[in-house]
């Protein structure tokens, strides 16, 4: 069976499957790009509400987004579940990480930027390996095979000769040559990646492979294929056309949230940045800079595509695929020679209904495919193509390199990110704060294996490393929400307070009622408002803040002081108590002094009786 590892395997869901679909004309592209996409997935994925506020189709410099910090939890905000792929009793056999717990976020207010994050708990770098089928070249020479698939996630290389031993590799899933693109797109788990792009966070995806090992169709299908502009539905597709649709998928079943998407493609050419987009930026290449803001590297100058609609994107991938640097050698005729990033933004505007501030989350979602390690020998590869070899060869290695530091938990130093253009860009997906699937492309022949040994090795320590995934958000919407929970939380603690301490809550006479309260604002309008009146409103949220926080404090401050005097009066009634017992006792004793007197507990009527007569009473009562 193809699929060993997955133990279940389930057919293409018909709302998924790319045959049932209609075709519809094509809407305009988004930017003068050419395509010939001829089916439109609006039938697919519906169209998504895209309200304002309405963003230009232009050239923009790469906005660089939250920085990380810590803080307290809250609620309301977007959970993560655990677990890559699906979370059924099916899959978890060959889910290493699948423990399909859940693990709530906790939001932070910057100290150190100006921004606000949503922190979930460290989790490991989802690694898969995918096996390519044997070429036409490798069964016509009699190569054979020489890997195992006993299940659980396990690839096992057996060796060339029997004194050697096999080798035996465990990761989240291993895809046998038969499985299908749809198989990658099911159980990868990438659809948890694009759900958690939608939900805010930063995610990539991205292919490692040596050359001619199946990275780019993985990806994006058979060379020629997306820009052959075959349509949207064919089976052929890789996993980009595939997360795409699911992507609009996920956005059709948030209708109470609005998103804007962009998306950008670029590739890194011997260590220049080219905007695939942008075919001109070939001539000068972009820079690749370090934001002091979001402390991370971005692009200046990147194309970014507002993409309304499923077929923008589509027309975005096209493009990017008709811009790419291809070459041949002896091991692959369409051997990419460059890394390709495609990135698409995800923003999504959320009204908390609790707090009724509209808060903006700034998710992502990478598709890298690398430029396939070589081995200059067996690629024979000379002049232009081996300068392009070189380059490859390096910035992999500089990748393998921060990638064995970063898997090295105990003893992390310094991370060389800056080394290599790709390293800078992928730091982020690596290093920190987003949720990062890689896929290891493999071949299965005997003339492959010390490369396929030596992916699997790198794809081994890749999964080893942890990350902690954070969302971005808006640092003013975070500011402004995390204060109207402060005072929320203030205004409800103040006023149990007020009522177990009998406190006066008259709010005429309340001496905090000259404060000035926030006016109500309804939260789409946010946007609309002047810098000036934002400023505003955060600093009167500040004032009530602080107001019910210095009430806060007096409340417990009375609450205390009646404590105290409490305690004071309980003592001094337990010191009265003990001297009337001493008195008592000796009272006992003398025929003279009358006893602790006592009083009678009938009715309501409180009458003092003299101990010393009354028992003489009860005395003479019983002898009559
Ligand atoms: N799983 C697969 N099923 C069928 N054909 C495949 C598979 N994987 C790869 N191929 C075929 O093998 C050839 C090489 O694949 P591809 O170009 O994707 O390799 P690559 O790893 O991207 O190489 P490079 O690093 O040189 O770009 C292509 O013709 C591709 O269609």
């Amino acid at each position: 069976m193809a699929l060993k590892n997955l133990q279940l395997f389930h057919p293409v869901k018909p709302d998924m499957g790319y045959q049932h679909r209609q075709a519809t004309p094509m809407r305009a592209p988004p930017t003068a790009m050419s395509r010939n996409i001829s089916k439109s997935a609006e039938t697919l994925a519906g169209s998504i509400k895209f309200k304002e506020p309405k963003t230009r189709k232009a050239r923009s410099t790469e906005q660089p987004g939250a920085s990380l910090v810590k803080g307290s939890s809250v609620t309301g905000l977007p959970t993560l579940t655990k677990g890559w792929g699906r979370d059924d009793d099916s899959l978890r056999s060959r889910s290493r990480n699948g423990s399909g717990s859940s693990r709530a976020g906790s939001l932070d207010r910057s100290t150190r930027g100006s921004s606000t994050t949503l922190n979930s708990d460290e989790d490991n770098i989802n690694v898969v390996v995918r096996v390519r089928p044997l070429n036409e070249k490798e069964r016509s020479c009699g190569d054979r095979s020489l890997l195992e698939y006993p299940g659980k996630g396990q690839v096992i290389c057996t060796n060339t000769t029997p004194s050697q031993k096999a080798k035996v590799f465990s990761y989240n899933v291993v895809f046998e040559p038969e499985a299908t693109q749809e198989d990658v797109l099911e159980y990868s788990g990438v659809k948890r990646l694009l759900e958690m792009a939608v939900e805010g966070f930063s995610c990539t995806a991205f292919c490692y492979g040596q050359t001619g090992s199946g990275k780019t169709h993985t990806l994006t299908g058979p060379p020629g294929l997306v820009e052959s502009g075959a349509s949207p539905y064919s089976p052929e597709h890789g996993l980009v056309v595939r997360s795409f649709v699911y992507l609009f998928r996920l956005i059709n079943e948030r209708p109470e949230s609005n998103f804007i998407l962009k998306a950008s493609f670029l590739e890194i050419y011997n260590e220049k940045v080219i905007d695939l987009l942008n075919p001109g930026s070939a001539r000068k290449p972009l820079q690749v800079r370090w934001s002091k803001e979001s402390r991370g590297f971005y692009v200046e100058n990147l194309f970014m595509v507002d993409c309304e609609q499923l077929d923008d994107l589509f027309a975005v991938l096209e493009e990017g695929m008709r811009n790419r640097a291809v070459g041949a050698h002896a091991m692959n005729a369409h051997s990419s020679r460059s890394h390709t990033v495609l990135c698409v933004r995800v923003r999504r505007d959320i009204r908390e209904h609790a707090s009724g501030v509209t808060c903006s989350t700034h998710g992502k979602i990478n598709f890298v495919d690398l430029a396939g390690s070589e081995m200059t020998k067996r690629t024979h590869s000379t002049g232009k193509t081996l300068e392009e070899a070189n380059n490859i060869n390096r910035s992999l290695m500089v990748l393998g390199y921060c990638i064995s530091q970063l898997s090295d938990g105990k003893k992390r130093g310094h991370i060389p990110y800056r080394d290599s253009k790709l390293t800078k860009l992928l730091a982020d997906s690596l290093a920190g704060n987003g949720v990062t699937l890689m896929i290891a492309c493999i071949a299965p022949t005997r003339s492959n294996l010390s490369e396929t040994v030596n992916t699997l090795r790198y794809a081994a320590r890749a999964k080893k490393i942890k990350s902690k995934p954070i969302v971005k958000m808006d640092a003013r919407d975070a500011l402004i929400l995390s204060l109207k929970r402060e005072v929320e939380a203030l205004q409800a603690e103040n006023e149990h307070l007020r009522s177990a301490l009998h406190v006066q809550t008259d709010y005429n006479l309340d001496p905090y009622s000259h404060r000035r309260t926030p006016t109500h604002i309804e939260p789409n309008k946010l946007y609309q408002l002047p810098q000036s009146e934002l400023v505003e409103l955060v600093q009167l949220h500040m004032e009530e803040n602080s107001a019910l926080r210095t009430e806060n404090t007096e409340l417990f401050g009375v609450r205390d002081q009646l404590l105290r005097d409490q305690e004071l009066l309980n003592r001094e009634n337990e010191r009265l108590l003990k001297k009337l017992e001493d008195v008592n006792s000796v009272c006992v004793r003398s025929p003279i002094i009358p006893a602790r007197p006592t009083y009678s507990g009938s009715n309501d009527t409180n009458i003092w009786t003299n101990p010393a007569t009354s028992s003489a009473n009860s005395i003479a009562s019983r002898g009559s």
